[in-house]
């Protein structure tokens, strides 16, 4: 095959064996290996990938503790990048919980301690001034999508610091498992602007800045010349931000997003995904969105992400503005976010409603009577025993979104959720859950990930070269996902499809974003006849090409 540098990008001998872009191992035929000068650099047996993958998936298998075998995917991605993504597009349902949540937080708060080589760009504090510098120090031209975090709240663990590398590193190896955006266009980025986590900065082994977190000024400063740098050195680019602090998440959200393709994942995939998997719990209650009630255990930027996406589709219900939020409220730490609370700012006051003070959730619950719970605040054990009953007691199928991550920080788990509801909940996690057997009846519970979202819009936005990323691309991939959700699905209490299906789901989210962008002129191409074939044929494979022709 011929690419951009040439066949084997233009490498010989050790140096092809040496990079994990175009290495094969021992897959290099004979005809490549002397074509290539690597006779004799090799064991002499030259295997198929599929033998190949025999070796690495039972390597990995006879680790048996989870961050062992992230370790060792991470050193066959560095090895072998095509061997790797073809163990995650083959065994998405084995490999999607070592490379990404939960065992990416645990690799995170470990990161300094099992540091291998290093994966992805460290933009930090002392780089003000100098940052397009930096990144052109990134081999690769084109690069089409960032996923940039700095790290201050890493799924529901806090701040780690440049040690959050591990987030944009996992969310862009499943922009290439799922949605076959090759990983060469796909640079995860770490801000480091410093930590405030007490016990990196006195770890000796920790990777990052040994400074307190910039704020202010500073901060949005260095924010600012990062995403006008990247716009310079990569032309087209495409940003997703990721694991910011809520103080932030908005703010930076709001800046950037008229200037060029960008979203924030907790934001607005979360509210995706929730937003499917209400849809999805809909088609079994037969209720429309409009009637729901929903209360959210958080007030942070996946709930009123959320909450906004849900008061757009109860408006295409019929409903006005005004009524819509009212069927949405929130519970922070103080309780019940009622109107003229005092500390009630920004994101929250829509929906803050007129309501006596509310101390906890199991009041609010016991009061409101929600139709939906959805848990988004890393609060553990939130979705207790008397919640959870006094939903089933209200619901004939109560709706339960145990969303946070990784599984340490889970509302309630998926048995508990079951048992407590007779098997009635409806119920979906942020993390994964095995299947459950109660009563002789099996659940298999799945992940309100934005993992089925954010693959697909990123590959929709770079097939189409969409200007920008709207709120309707989230809705229509909210509704895309829900109908690949089959009734064999709704039998088993799934509200997903099942992650062996990704790649498809994501191809059709990928066609949804597209279409989107079409249909309202944010992309100067010429329209395909057939959006999602013209998505498929984009997809990445991970197989080896032949190099000895073109
Ligand atoms: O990474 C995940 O699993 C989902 C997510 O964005 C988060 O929890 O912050
Ligand atoms: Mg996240």
């Amino acid at each position: 095959m011929t690419d951009k540098h040439g066949a084997a990008g233009g490498l010989r001998g050790i140096d092809l064996l040496r990079s994990p872009e175009y290495n094969k191992g021992t897959a290099f035929s004979d005809a490549e290996r002397d074509a290539l000068g690597i006779r004799g650099l090799l064991p002499p047996y030259v295997c198929t990938q599929d033998q190949q993958m025999d070796r690495v998936l039972a390597s990995f298998r006879r680790k048996t503790d989870d961050l062992e075998k992230f370790i060792n995917l991470a050193a066959l991605h560095d090895r072998n990048e095509t061997l790797f993504f073809r163990l995650l597009v083959d065994h998405p349902d084995e490999m999607t919980p070592i490379v990404y949540t939960p065992t990416v937080g645990l690799a995170c708060q470990k990161f300094g301690h099992i540091f291998q080589r290093p994966r992805g760009l460290y933009v930090t504090a002392k780089d003000k001034g100098n940052i397009k510098k930096v990144l052109q120090n990134w081999p690769e031209k084109k690069v089409s999508i960032i996923v940039v975090t700095d790290g201050e709240r890493i799924l529901g663990l806090g701040d780690l610091g440049a040690s959050g590398m591990g987030i944009p590193v996992g969310k862009l190896a499943l922009y290439t498992a799922c949605a076959g955006v090759h990983p060469s266009e796909c640079l995860p980025v770490v801000l480091d602007v410093g930590t405030n986590n007490e016990a990196f900065l006195n770890d000796p082994l920790y990777i990052g800045l040994h400074q307190k977190r910039l704020t202010g000024d500073d901060y949005y400063g260095l924010i600012e010349e990062f995403v006008t740098a990247a716009m310079e050195v990569f032309p087209g680019l495409m940003i997703q931000f990721e694991d910011f602090a809520n103080h932030s998440a908005f703010k930076v959200l709001q800046k950037y997003i008229d200037r060029l393709p960008t979203f924030n994942d907790d934001i607005q995939g979360t509210a995706a995904v929730s937003l499917a998997g209400l849809f999805t719990a809909l088609r079994v209650t037969g209720q429309k969105m409009s009637e729901q009630m929903i209360v959210f255990q958080g007030a942070g930027s996946a709930a009123t992400g959320i909450a906004k996406l849900a008061v757009l589709a109860m408006m295409q219900d019929g409903l006005s503005e005004a009524d819509a939020r009212k069927r949405c409220w929130l519970v922070d730490s103080k309780g019940l976010v009622v109107k003229g609370r005092a500390d009630v700012a920004g994101e929250k006051v829509p929906f803050a409603h007129e309501h006596a003070e509310v101390k906890t959730l199991a009041e609010a619950v016991r009061v409101l009577k929600p139709t939906a719970i959805i848990g988004v605040a890393a609060q553990p054990g939130a979705f207790s025993e008397e919640v959870v009953r006094t939903m089933a007691a209200n619901n004939k199928r109560p709706i339960i979104f145990a969303l946070s991550n990784p599984t340490s920080k889970c509302e309630c788990t998926a048995e508990q959720a079951y048992k407590w509801t007779d098997g009635r909940a409806l119920f979906a996690s942020g993390s994964p859950f095995d299947p459950v057997t109660l009563n002789g009846k099996t659940y298999v519970p799945r992940q309100g990930n934005n993992s089925y979202i954010f693959p697909g819009v990123g590959m929709g936005v770079i097939a189409s070269h969409s200007s920008r990323i709207t709120e309707e691309m989230f809705m229509q991939s909210a509704k895309s996902l829900a109908e690949l959700v089959t009734q064999a699905d709704l039998d088993q209490g799934s509200l997903y499809p099942p992650l062996k299906t990704v790649r498809d789901v994501s191809s059709h989210i990928a066609a949804a974003i597209a279409k989107v962008a079409w249909d309202r002129g944010l992309t100067k191409d010429p329209r395909p006849a057939d959006i999602l074939a013209f998505i498929k044929s984009k997809m990445y494979d991970p197989r080896y090409p032949d190099y000895t022709k073109g």
